[in-house]
């Protein structure tokens, strides 16, 4: 008989917006959750005995019970207080991963006393993933789609040179991309204090961006580990650090045939293909766990 292997189940992409009315003033959350449970699950695959599996359907209305139970202080907080509830109240299920992406809405700034109006903003996606297995925690945060430029203090010189190569070396180019990123906690069981998450995840936010402004770049893989270990440095909670970095090409543009001379100023922003640098930086004696493939997480 053939033999079932790794097995989760939930329901996905449960989209919460969370309220907080202070007087006039109001606090937005606004969280897309994925729930996925694994556990004793043979039966339901083998026998379809669904005795041990508690409904997806249940799983969303929890995300909606607890948003009001329990509020919204932070994703991971919340992931967390889920994570906890499935793994103790239900004997057959051993494991609990939620992720969490997080859409950050801005103040709209207006004359009068109120505070209710809100411009979602186009910057990144806060993601966290919490994995909770009884006894141990594993909190992954994250963002996407963080697009930064510099527009000088990048060159791209003295690289291997074989029959193919055509580029010529930069030495004073823009250097654009599209910061995908996950970090991983030290936290991982209940008797530690947890970190402030809110507080994390503008402090990493803050090293990456510092980092990526302040690196005078000879190549986007010494910018990102020079993004990574200000991390790593700075932020004692935090021991990897892994980066997907898309080099958003910008190609001068020759405009030789109209008898103009291009001093660096007029570009093609070419959207593909592009280089695309990955690597994790962690501390010293540090085991990666982080995924290779962020796409995957
Ligand atoms: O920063 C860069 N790293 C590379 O590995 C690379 N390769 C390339 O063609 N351009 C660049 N730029």
């Amino acid at each position: 008989m053939p033999i079932l292997g790794q097995n989760q189940y939930g329901k996905s992409e449960n989209r919460v917006v969370k309220i907080t009315r202070d007087g006039a003033t109001h606090h937005i959350k606004d969280l897309n959750v994925s729930v996925a449970l694994s556990g004793d699950m043979e039966e339901v695959h083998y026998s379809g005995s669904n005795a041990n599996v508690l409904p997806t359907d249940t799983t969303k209305n929890t995300v909606y019970a607890f948003a009001k139970e329990h509020g919204i202080e932070s994703s991971e907080q919340f992931g967390i207080h889920l994570a906890r509830h499935f793994v103790t109240s239900q004997e057959p299920i051993r494991t609990a991963r939620i992720r969490v992406e997080e859409y950050s809405w801005e103040r709209i700034e207006t004359p009068g006393e109120d505070a209710h109006s809100f411009v979602r903003q186009g910057q990144e996606t806060r993601l966290t993933q919490i994995t909770y297995d009884g006894s141990s925690w594993e909190v992954v945060s994250g963002l996407k789609d963080l697009t930064v430029m510099n527009s000088t203090n990048s060159e791209f010189w003295g690289y291997v040179k074989d029959k193919y190569t055509t580029l010529p070396e930069a030495y004073d180019r823009i250097l654009a991309t599209e910061v995908s990123s996950r970090w991983r906690f030290n936290w991982t069981d209940d008797a530690q204090e947890a970190p402030d998450w809110e507080e994390s995840y503008r402090q990493v936010k803050k090293h990456m961006l510092g980092a990526f402004a302040d690196t005078y770049s000879l190549s986007l893989q010494q910018t990102l580990y020079a993004m990574g270990s200000r991390i790593i440095e700075n932020r004692t909670e935090i021991d990897e650090v892994r980066f997907s970095l898309p080099n958003k090409h910008h190609f001068l543009v020759d405009l030789e045939p109209f008898g103009l001379k291009n001093d660096n100023e007029v570009y093609f922003a070419a959207d593909r293909p592009y280089g695309l640098i990955e690597a994790t930086v962690l501390r010293d004696g540090v085991e990666p766990r982080i995924p290779v493939d962020l796409t995957n997480l």
